[in-house]
This record gives structure tokens, sequence and C-alpha cells, in this order.
């Protein structure tokens, strides 16, 4: 579903932030990314969805090459692959139900969207999605009064509006407490297995790994050192990923 092959981003300012990463997606994963802060993780993520644009190697998504593709192929790309944030990015004051419809926004254009003109059938998918993160009776209520947890949870129902095929998810739980953490975790899980979302999330606790990634890369220093099973990561390897030092710490 997704290759990449051989990938480099250099930013400007000079940092080498992927230097020379592989790796193949299939349809239907939960693929998990670790590696010390730094390691190149939130990077790999924004080239997949071309926030970021890959300084060399390619990217192709079901087939076609999508490392600078720009305009129309990169608007439908971007509908193909969704995307949620370490800090949610809901819009605070405005209620669930338009933070969802929001997602439509590329499909409805900013005119429709600023005037709230959404057809009763965007709204119907809203109240679905609203329902499988767990919202149900909350689609009126303002983002900004529910937890971190409850907001991510309409980020996703939000991204889920553009039908994508792939969820990346930036750190999804890296602001909320070890509990919320879980929820998010077995919601995005469930999008995973009940509508078939392919799902690429960075990670920084090995235990939430263990629990709900199919297979995990691990990236050291912008290079790939890792592909394999959650429960392949015995204590050499995470010393390898994390260094001598590290210490694993298990959220409950
Ligand atoms: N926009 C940018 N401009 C310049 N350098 C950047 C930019 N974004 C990230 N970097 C650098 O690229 C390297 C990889 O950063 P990245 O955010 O991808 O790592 P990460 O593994 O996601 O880290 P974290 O877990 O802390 O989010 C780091 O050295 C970082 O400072």
């Amino acid at each position: 579903m997704l290759n990449v092959k051989d990938l480099h981003k250099k930013y400007p300012n000079g940092t080498h932030a992927l230097k020379g990463v592989s790796f193949d997606v299939t349809p239907g994963e939960f693929l998990v990314v670790i590696g010390l802060s730094g390691s190149g993780k939130s990077t790999l993520l924004r080239c997949l969805n071309r926030l970021h644009e890959p300084s060399h190697g390619s990217i192709s998504f079901e087939g076609s090459d999508i490392t600078h593709i720009k305009g129309q192929p990169l608007r439908n790309l971007r509908s193909n692959i969704g995307m949620i944030f370490q800090h949610f990015n809901l819009i605070p004051r405005k209620t669930v139900m338009t933070n969802v419809l929001s997602g439509t926004l590329s499909r409805t254009g900013v005119f429709k969207s600023i005037f709230g003109i959404f057809s009763e059938e965007d709204r119907e998918k809203a109240k679905r999605f609203i329902k499988i993160v767990g919202l149900e009776g909350k689609e009126n209520q303002r983002a900004d009064n529910l937890s971190g947890g409850q907001q991510q949870r309409v980020a996703i129902a939000r991204a889920l509006m553009q039908n994508p095929k792939v969820l990346l998810a930036d750190e999804p739980v890296a602001s909320l407490d070890p509990a919320t953490s879980h929820s998010v975790m077995q919601y995005l899980k469930k999008v995973n297995e009940e509508l078939g979302v392919t799902v690429i999330c960075n990670l920084h606790f090995l235990s939430l790994v263990r629990q709900y990634a199919s297979r995990v890369i691990a990236l050291k220093g912008g290079k790939l050192i890792y592909e394999g099973q959650p429960l392949d990561i015995d204590e050499n390897w995470f010393k390898t990923i994390y260094g001598e030092e590290a210490v694993e710490v298990t959220i409950d």
C-alpha cells in the first residue's frame, strides 16, 4: 500500500533527519514507529502525507509515486491519508459536531464550511463517527469543555470524515495520562479493526507498542534499525534502540 525507498529528508537548516529509510506498509496494519526523541519519527510521518517533501528517495501509495506530487493529486493523497496530532488541533470554541464536520473541508470548500452549510449526509456520517469514538450525546458540547482523551477522539472522528485508507497518528497520546492513553489507543485499534483503516502511529512507551502494534519499526539517528514484531523487542533490542542507559518505563 505504501512503499518507502531510500528516503532522505534534509531540512533547510542542514539537519539530516532521515538517512535512507526503506520499508513497506500493507493494508490493515497497525504499524508503530518508535525511537528516541529526535530520531526522525515525526519527519517520517510528515513525509508520508507530504506535509514535508522528501529530499531524496521515493514514496509510492497504491502503486503511484507521490514523492513530489502537487496540486490536485496532493489533495487526493491528503484525503486518502488522514492525520491526528499530539495536541489534537481542534477548533476550541466550536462544538464536537462542527469540529468533526470540518474534516470534510477539502470536499466542502471553505465558504460552505464557514457558514456551516453541510449536507444531511455529512451530518449523518459525522454522527456515526462520533458514535464510533464513544462520544454519542456530546455532539453539541464545546471541544474545549472535553478532557484531553475525548478531544483526541474528536480528532480521530474528524480525520475519518475524509474516508482515509491510512491514518497517521503523530504521538497521539503524548499529552495524556496513562488511563486516557489506553482509551485513545483502544479507539485507534477499533478504527483499524472495524473500519479497516491502516494505522501508522508514533509512540514512546513500549508497553503500549506491545499491546497495540501489529508491527514495529524503530528509527535511530534518522536510520531504520529495527523492523519486526513488538514482542521480539527484547532487552538487547531495547538498549540498541534507546541506548545503554535507558530504562523501560511501563504505562499501565
Ligand atoms: N522543521 C524543522 N526544521 C529543522 N529541523 C527539524 C525540523 N523538524 C524536525 N527537525 C529536526 O529533525 C530531527 C528529527 O526530528 P523529528 O521531530 O522528526 O524527531 P522525532 O523522533 O519525532 O522526535 P520527538 O519524539 O521529540 O517528536 C531532529 O534533529 C529535529 O530537531
